[in-house]
């Protein structure tokens, strides 16, 4: 898929400007950058789930394909199949009243693909025991992991994962992390991982790009940003993860 322009304004208020990026099956690119810059709001612009009041510009070019960003009901298409997300705050997402293995029979039946939540839910780690489990008796990194285990089982060419690990421990990021890249790698799907913590993807994601105050003020491939950062915004979050 590639992403040509994208613009987000609401109330004469400029969020992003000018986003471009593109990306393959089974590769994966960090969107980096500080807090409000506007990472997640990619994310929403690209599900067509951007604020309601928000004029979005740009297009998706996907496979032969030219979308609009600015038309919502043609991305609604792609979510699922195409796009899925793996939001922030994955306990939120689920359905408190309804299994784990309820969530992902559903997923499977409304995306039409195989559903086998045992094999679901062992692809992330977790043991058939959770099939049984309401989203109440999970720990936060095994809410993400399920979180994972649904956006996965739509079989998306595309997963966006938005800071999932925020809310884990060091050693909890660090494995969801690995267990992300690992599966989207395994079935070849494309990975954007939004991050405010360089370190944290520098192991896993090839490429990046950095926005600041809704612009793209870096792109390329990590290493490079790691050994010469272009900008004063990458050169902190450079400084950042050599001091942790
Ligand atoms: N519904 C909305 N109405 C007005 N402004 C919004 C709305 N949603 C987001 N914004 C603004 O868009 C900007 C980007 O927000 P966004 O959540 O994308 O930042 P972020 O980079 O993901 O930050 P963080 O790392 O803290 O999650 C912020 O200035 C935010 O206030």
């Amino acid at each position: 898929m590639r992403v040509d322009g994208l613009g987000c304004t609401i109330d004469g208020r400029t969020l992003l400007e000018a986003v471009s990026f593109s990306l393959s099956g089974g590769e994966a690119l960090a969107v980096l950058g500080p807090s409000g810059a506007g990472k997640s709001l990619v994310l929403r612009c690209l599900l067509g789930l951007a604020p309601a009041q928000a004029t979005v510009t740009g297009t998706l070019f996907w496979d032969e394909r030219r979308v609009p960003l600015a038309d919502r009901p043609a991305l609604a298409r792609l979510r699922g199949r195409g796009l899925a997300l793996v939001p922030q705050a994955a306990a939120a997402s689920l359905d408190p009243m309804r299994t784990v293995g309820q969530q992902l029979r559903e997923v499977c039946v409304l995306h039409g693909t195989d559903s086998r939540p045992r094999e679901r839910l062992a692809e992330v780690g977790l043991s058939h025991e959770f099939v049984d489990r309401h989203p109440h008796a999970l720990s936060g990194g095994q809410a993400q992991r399920v979180a994972l285990a649904l956006a996965l089982a739509c079989r998306p060419a595309v997963l966006l994962a938005d800071e999932p690990m925020a809310s884990l421990d060091c050693v909890s990021q660090a494995e969801l992390v690995d267990l992300l890249v690992k599966r989207c790698a395994a079935e070849q799907v494309a990975l954007v991982l939004v991050s405010h913590d360089l370190a944290r993807v520098a192991r896993c994601c090839p490429r990046a790009i950095v926005l600041d105050r809704g612009r793209m003020v870096a792109h390329g491939p990590l290493a490079e940003l790691l050994a010469a950062p272009p900008d004063p915004t990458t050169a902190v979050m450079v400084a950042v993860a050599r001091r942790g």
